[in-house]
């Protein structure tokens, strides 16, 4: 029989805190069904993990969110990447694969390492900050669209932006339609930032064109994939910043341990990505009826992948609820897995390292200095705020 239960997880409820909801979820079995939308849900590591390898029967052309691109109008024309499977998905993959390679890193290390001690070096000497608003909004607004080669001016469109775009994943709710309102002049200024005089000659975004001058990509590609790293390369990291440092202000023996060791930054940044993931949920769309966890699923059916609850399944991590630095969280599903699995994930994780470490060199301390306020969001685990005084060496 098939596991049935009636929880919306994009309810305000769930999204302040989903972890009593994925305990459910994974204890009535591997897949179940949610009544409130008529989709599947796995919330288990294995079966999530498995689900996302399996790109012919889980298919992303149909739209990774609730809605279903073979019914429904896309809320925006689809991503070439994202909400492309292959041949179309490799192309695109191909190209910012080896704009965002590791040894392209190696480049913007030092410019990316020079802007995180800058920004905390004055905000250690400020020492009552928002750490949203002046840390974790601020320093992948500067770095990463550096490298992209985008005009200084209105970038914090891009946030407006990202947050639409993680917002129309979800059903059309009021979170949903709180963002919308905002979003015709931020979509406006995004699409005209794809254009390639708009991109600086040599950067991440005039690349890609370069990937077309090579034949290797159309000219009509190109700024639809400008357009994906300017939608996923900076409201994740924000958050995957955020959340990390809410993790460690939350547990300030980890943060001592930083402190002591700052060589623990990179895994430090890791396991706040498992415990408190940026990304929480992705769909997929069952491309031809197929078994899976022993249930019969149709075509069109939408399924949705908890990454968040993978990453503390008690059947894959030991005191999964405990935030550890020294964890090493291989196998957590917080970039998703499998051909989609985060293009991105080496400029993401040079960022969270490079400021866990430059806090670690400078605060010997950092504490809450008020309530969090949590900014709910369809797909994101974000804050609005995160008042926090951060104590000198
Ligand atoms: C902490 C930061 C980040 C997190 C948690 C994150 C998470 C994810 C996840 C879960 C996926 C898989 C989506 C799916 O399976 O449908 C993904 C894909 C992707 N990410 Fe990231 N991401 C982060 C940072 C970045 C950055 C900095 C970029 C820079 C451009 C980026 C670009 C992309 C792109 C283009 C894809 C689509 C890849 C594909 O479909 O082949 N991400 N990311
Ligand atoms: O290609 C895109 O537009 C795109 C948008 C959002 C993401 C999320 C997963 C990080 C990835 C790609």
């Amino acid at each position: 029989s098939v596991p049935s239960l009636d929880i919306d997880p994009f309810s305000d409820d769930f999204l302040t805190n989903p972890y009593p909801y994925h305990e459910r979820m994974r204890d009535a079995g591997e897949l179940v069904w949610l009544e409130s939308y008529g989709i599947w849900a796995s919330a288990r590591h294995e079966a999530v993990r498995a689900g996302l390898n399996d790109w012919q029967n889980f298919i992303s052309s149909a739209g990774v969110g609730l809605a279903n691109f073979r019914t429904e109008k896309p809320f925006r024309p689809p991503s070439l990447i994202l909400e492309a499977d292959p041949p179309q998905h490799t192309r695109s993959r191909t190209v910012l694969a080896r704009i965002l390679s590791p040894r392209a890193m190696q480049q913007v290390r030092e410019d990316f390492q020079k802007e995180a001690e800058r920004l905390v070096d004055r905000l250690v000497q400020q020492g009552d900050i928002d750490a949203v608003k002046e840390l974790g909004e601020v320093y992948p607004l500067k770095v990463f669209p550096d490298a992209v080669g985008l005009t200084e001016k209105g970038r914090e469109n891009l946030l407006l932006y990202g947050n639409m775009v993680f917002n129309a994943f979800g059903p059309r709710n009021h979170i949903f339609q709180e963002a919308v309102e905002r979003y015709e002049p931020v979509r406006e200024w995004v699409m005209n930032q794809c254009r390639r005089e708009e991109l600086r000659p040599g950067g991440f975004g005039d690349q890609i064109y370069q990937a077309a001058d090579a034949g290797e990509i159309s000219y009509d590609e190109a700024p639809m994939l400008v357009r994906s790293f300017l939608s996923a390369g900076v409201d994740t990291t924000v958050n995957g910043i955020g959340n990390a440092l809410f993790s460690l202000a939350g547990h300030p023996d980890q943060y001592a341990k930083l402190v002591a060791r700052p060589e623990l930054a990179r895994p430090a940044f890791e396991e706040g990505l498992r415990y408190e993931s940026a990304v929480q949920t992705f769909f997929r769309t069952v491309n031809r009826s197929v078994e899976f966890c022993g249930l019969p699923l149709r075509e069109n059916d939408k399924v949705l992948f908890f990454l968040a609850a993978a990453n503390r399944d008690p059947r894959q991590w030991p005191n999964p609820d405990v935030f550890d630095i020294e964890r090493k969280p291989v196998g957590h599903m917080a970039f998703g897995s499998g051909i989609h699995g985060c293009v991105g994930q080496a400029v993401a994780r040079l960022e969270g390292e490079l400021i866990l470490t430059a806090l670690a060199k400078r605060a010997k301390r950092i504490e809450f200095t008020g309530e969090p306020v949590r900014r709910l969001n369809n797909t994101l685990r974000a804050f609005d705020s995160l008042p926090m005084r951060l104590i000198p060496h």
